[in-house]
Formats: structure tokens, C-alpha cells, sequence
């Protein structure tokens, strides 16, 4: 199986409105390097899995419709946990949706890091069945 991952970054405030996480119910932020992967079972004509700047491009453009916003006030996650498990999903599914990627490609792999202790991850089919 071949990969490929790009990483950037986005800084986002939220707050987890459960008592199951303490002081993290409050406000507060969080930066997370986000590293976006493709799978795939074998390499274009190109010997790639796929273009490592249009893949970079798709990430940033996806982060960029979170980062820097208050995730609490975002339409599309009202009533969610924004939990670091939960934020991989979306960016995977998000990334997955806009990447137009070569049937090679089978999955789309979104890790956001917390800090450099703590991460959490989220892997799913590179298209919809
Ligand atoms: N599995 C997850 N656990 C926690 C997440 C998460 O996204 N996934 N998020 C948080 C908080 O948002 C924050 O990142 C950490 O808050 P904190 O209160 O410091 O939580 P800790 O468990 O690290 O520390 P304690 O003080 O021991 O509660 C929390 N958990």
C-alpha cells in the first residue's frame, strides 16, 4: 500500500459542552497540525498517488473553512462535540469530498495533533460507495 500526507495547521476556539470534560467545557482554543493522507493500492502513470501540491491546496482550503472561527458559532457543527476525533472525521470527509482523486486511491486518512502528546485520527473510504 503506498500513502502520501501533507500537514498543515489551523487554530480554532470551541468549547465541549459535556461535564465529561471538565474545564474544557469553558472557551478555549486549540492549534492542530493536521496531516491529510491518501492510500492507494497502486501509483498513477505519473509514478504518484497523487499530486502533492493539489492535494496541499485541497487541505488548505479545507482548514481554511474552520480555522480561525469560533467552531461553537459554526452552522454546520451546531449541536456537535468538536472533540479532536470528531474534527478528524470532518476534515477527512470534507477533504474526501473535494479531492478529486484517481480511482488508485482507496483511503483518505485525516490526523489532527493536539499537542505532541496527543492526536487523534480518523480513516475512511476515498469516495462515497
Ligand atoms: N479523546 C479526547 N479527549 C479530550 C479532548 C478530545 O478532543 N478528545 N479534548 C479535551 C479538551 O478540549 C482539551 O484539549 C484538553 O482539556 P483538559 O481539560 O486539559 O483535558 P485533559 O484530559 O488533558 O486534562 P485533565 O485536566 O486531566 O482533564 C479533553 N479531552
Amino acid at each position: 500500500m503506498f500513502s502520501l500526507t501533507v500537514r498543515d495547521r489551523m487554530m480554532v476556539a470551541h468549547s465541549l459542552a459535556d461535564p465529561f470534560f471538565g474545564a474544557a467545557q469553558r472557551l478555549h482554543g486549540a492549534t492542530y497540525v493536521v496531516e491529510l493522507t491518501l492510500w492507494a493500492d497502486r501509483l498513477d502513470q505519473h509514478g504518484v498517488v497523487a499530486d502533492l501540491g493539489v492535494v496541499a491546496s485541497g487541505l488548505r482550503a479545507v482548514l481554511a473553512g474552520l480555522e480561525l472561527r469560533n467552531l461553537d458559532d459554526e452552522p454546520s457543527l451546531a449541536g456537535v462535540l468538536t472533540t479532536t476525533e470528531v474534527l478528524a472525521r470532518e476534515v477527512a470527509d470534507r477533504c474526501a469530498a473535494r479531492l478529486a482523486v484517481g480511482p488508485h486511491v482507496t483511503e483518505v486518512e485525516a490526523v489532527l495533533r493536539e499537542s505532541d502528546v496527543a492526536w487523534a485520527s480518523y480513516r475512511r473510504p476515498a469516495r462515497e460507495a
